[in-house]
């Protein structure tokens, strides 16, 4: 035996910041594979009846992330899931303790100007909803680069490659840390 399984619990956990495309890569990659996907995000919408924006509204930010605590503690106890996050979720350090001793940690990386166009017609992330979307990229950016790194166990780049690019990129990665056809140790 070559000792503990790569791919702990049979979960990959997708770490990135907004408009990255973590739910949407994440989507997909659980198709190609056969892992329940599961977005925290919507996981967080369907508890509570109503959308991200609402949750900021009534309780900002800091009840948000309460939420987002709670509901990431639970969900990393799974397996064979793949968990696309929110891109908060490296600000609290009981989420990065979970996420990297629970599965493994894929950070998808884009430059802001990519973040910008990826997100600028959606109306449904409230950080992003002011004057200046370019500034807070770039603060976030600042702000969270090195905790997705800490808690990452491989980047992987998105910039100039499209959605079906970025999933081969993944599945291509995949196959080689577990140097085998299939993709996840059962
Ligand atoms: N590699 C990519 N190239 C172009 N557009 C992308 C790419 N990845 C995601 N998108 C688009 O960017 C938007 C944000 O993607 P989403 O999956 O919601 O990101 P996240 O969950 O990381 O915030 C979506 O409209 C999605 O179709
Ligand atoms: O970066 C953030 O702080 C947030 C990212 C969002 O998720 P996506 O990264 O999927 O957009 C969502 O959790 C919320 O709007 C806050
Ligand atoms: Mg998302």
């Amino acid at each position: 035996m070559l000792g503990e399984p790569i791919i702990l619990n049979n979960n990959i956990f997708l770490v990135g910041p907004m408009g990255v495309g973590k739910t949407t890569i994440g989507r997909h990659i659980a198709d190609e594979i056969g892992l329940t996907f599961i977005d925290s995000d919507r996981e967080i919408e369907n508890r509570t009846g109503v959308e991200i924006p609402l949750i900021f509204e009534f309780e900002g930010e800091i009840g948000f992330r309460k939420r987002e605590q709670a509901v990431i503690a639970e969900l990393t106890t799974l397996s064979n899931i793949i968990l696309s996050t929110g891109g908060g979720v490296v600000l609290n350090e009981q989420n990065r303790h979970h996420l990297q001793t629970r599965g493994y940690v894929i950070y998808l990386h884009a430059s802001v100007e990519d973040l910008l166009e990826r997100t600028a017609h959606s109306r449904n992330r409230p950080l992003l909803q002011i004057e200046n979307p370019r500034t807070k990229l770039e603060q976030i950016m600042t702000e969270r680069h090195p905790l997705y790194q800490s808690v990452a166990h491989v980047t992987i780049e998105t910039g100039h490659r499209t959605i079906r690019q970025v999933v081969k990129a993944v599945l291509k990665h995949l196959r080689k840390i577990l140097g085998k056809d299939e993709y996840i140790t059962s």
